[in-house]
């Protein structure tokens, strides 16, 4: 994002799983075996959701009967019909989430006064709801195959390919807190990504979310003005579809169940990313640094033959306390839920093309108002144009050809703020040290160092 919002949470929610409303508190070793079976593959798994009709064998491959049994007795079944979407049918509105367009009563493209009224209830959405929530109260993260069917998710790969020269290598934060700075490095991750504004409930100008560009003045975007302004006829119905069912299916139906997200407000802005020709995004977790986002969510977007392990790679390795690493395959219109702030994970190295669709959710309005008043408090904020520098110049040190005489004489024309920064990063700051003096002193070895390290980010 253009500037990473940085803030503490003072309260942190507790660690161990719990469910609301005062249902019965499974046992972490049974977290799991209420799905076990259900997976395609046969592996234990946790999911919700309509597996395709095949893999599970004549259509039926929703857990909710063992869950609901979990979830006091009720004895609620979700059946994947013949149809491709049933969970966007059941979710979005009659017709599927390919048509709920056409009943937006402004056409589709909904803005945060206009929004198509998502047609909740019926038992299937119900009860699917019910067991993403527990999923998320249980064990933090949740996986809903078919979320998107595989026709909506080919039209949407195909909205998005004429954006594909749009895209542009991902940077990850470095740094601490509240200083530090954006940058590529691709040992650590290297993903293409480009991100869509709009179609927020809220106004800019509350800083609920942290803008990544632009904002259009209604629909979808490019962040990026350039890029709008190649594109300015394309808009992205398939997009915004797409983005309004995950939208309610979060704000509208899981804030309300799981306490977590109970007044949930505002999501980011939307992140499409691109893996291929081996690229990964080495272990992490999505927000470290408490800056209000709490449950990241990922649409996977990806068309053709089913994801294979072995030749592809690209799964999606999440890391739980105290049990092996769970690999998920990106499988088409799959979506994966987890806590943004505790569930360390990974991209593997992906060799064949990888899109998915991604983007956090934050934490209630009071919090993040909390927030935002100690951002405009806090003397630490960069100006653009001084973490510009700083990124700049941390580039220029890391790069492989840079010397020391070199970075010690590019660091005397820095303005202070961006010294700062740059002698946080690279851990050439001490209490009684200048930033300046602190750079100066690098040697060859230091930034050899440096720049193995960069190698080994994340966790
Ligand atoms: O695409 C994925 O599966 C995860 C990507 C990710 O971890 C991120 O963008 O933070
Ligand atoms: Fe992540």
């Amino acid at each position: 994002m253009a500037s990473a919002a940085r803030f503490r949470d003072e309260e942190d929610s507790p660690r161990e799983p719990h469910l609301a409303g005062g249902r019965p508190r499974l046992e972490p070793s049974r977290r799991c075996q209420a799905f076990e079976g259900l997976a395609p593959d046969g592996r234990r798994r946790c999911h919700a959701g309509c597996l395709a009709p095949t893999a599970a064998g004549g259509g039926l491959g929703v857990s909710g009967d063992r869950v609901s049994q979990s979830l006091g007795g009720k004895s609620q079944r979700l059946r994947c019909d013949e149809r491709a979407s049933p969970l966007a049918v059941a979710l979005c509105g009659e017709g599927g989430s390919g048509d709920a367009r056409a009943n937006a009563p402004n056409g589709g493209s909904s803005s945060a006064s206009a929004r198509r009224e998502t047609a909740w209830g019926g038992a299937a959405a119900e009860g699917f709801l019910q067991v993403v929530s527990a999923l998320l109260d249980w064990q933090g993260y949740a996986v809903c195959d078919n979320f998107a069917s595989g026709a909506d998710v080919r039209l949407l790969a195909e909205e998005l390919a004429s954006y594909d020269r749009d895209f542009e290598t991902a940077k990850i934060w470095v740094g601490k807190q509240a200083t530090g700075a954006q940058l590529t490095v691709p040992t650590v991750r290297s993903d293409r990504i480009f991100w869509v504004c709009g179609e927020h409930r809220t106004h800019q100008r509350e800083m609920l979310w942290d803008s990544a560009g632009k904002q259009p003045s209604s629909g979808l975007a490019p962040c990026r003005p350039e890029v709008v302004m190649d594109k300015s006829t394309h808009g992205f119905p398939r997009l915004t579809t797409t983005m309004n069912c995950v939208d309610d299916f979060i704000l509208k139906g899981l804030s309300s169940r799981v306490s977590r997200l109970a007044g949930l407000a505002e999501r980011s802005d939307a992140m499409v990313s691109i893996y291929e020709n081996g690229s990964r995004f080495q272990k992490h977790v999505d927000n470290p640094n408490q800056d209000g986002r709490v449950l990241t969510s990922i649409v996977y977007l990806n068309t053709g033959d089913p994801w294979k392990a072995e030749d592809d790679g690209g799964q999606l390795r999440m890391f739980l306390d105290g049990e092996p690493p769970i690999d998920l395959m990106p499988d088409t219109g799959r979506m994966v839920l987890f806590w943004a702030d505790r569930i360390p994970h990974e991209v593997l190295p992906s060799k064949r093309r990888r899109m998915a669709l991604t983007y956090w959710m934050w934490f209630d309005r009071q919090e993040r108002e909390a927030k935002v008043r100690q951002l405009g408090d806090a003397e630490t904020q960069l100006q653009t144009k001084e973490e510009r520098l700083a990124q700049e110049f941390i580039a220029f040190m890391l790069s492989e050809t840079s010397k020391c005489e070199d970075i010690a004489q590019r660091a005397q024309a820095l303005p202070k703020k961006s010294l700062d920064v740059v002698a946080t990063v690279v851990g050439a700051s001490n209490a009684k040290d200048e930033a300046l003096e602190g750079i100066q002193r690098l040697s060859q070895e230091d930034l050899e160092r440096l720049r193995n390290s960069m190698g080994k980010m994340g966790l």
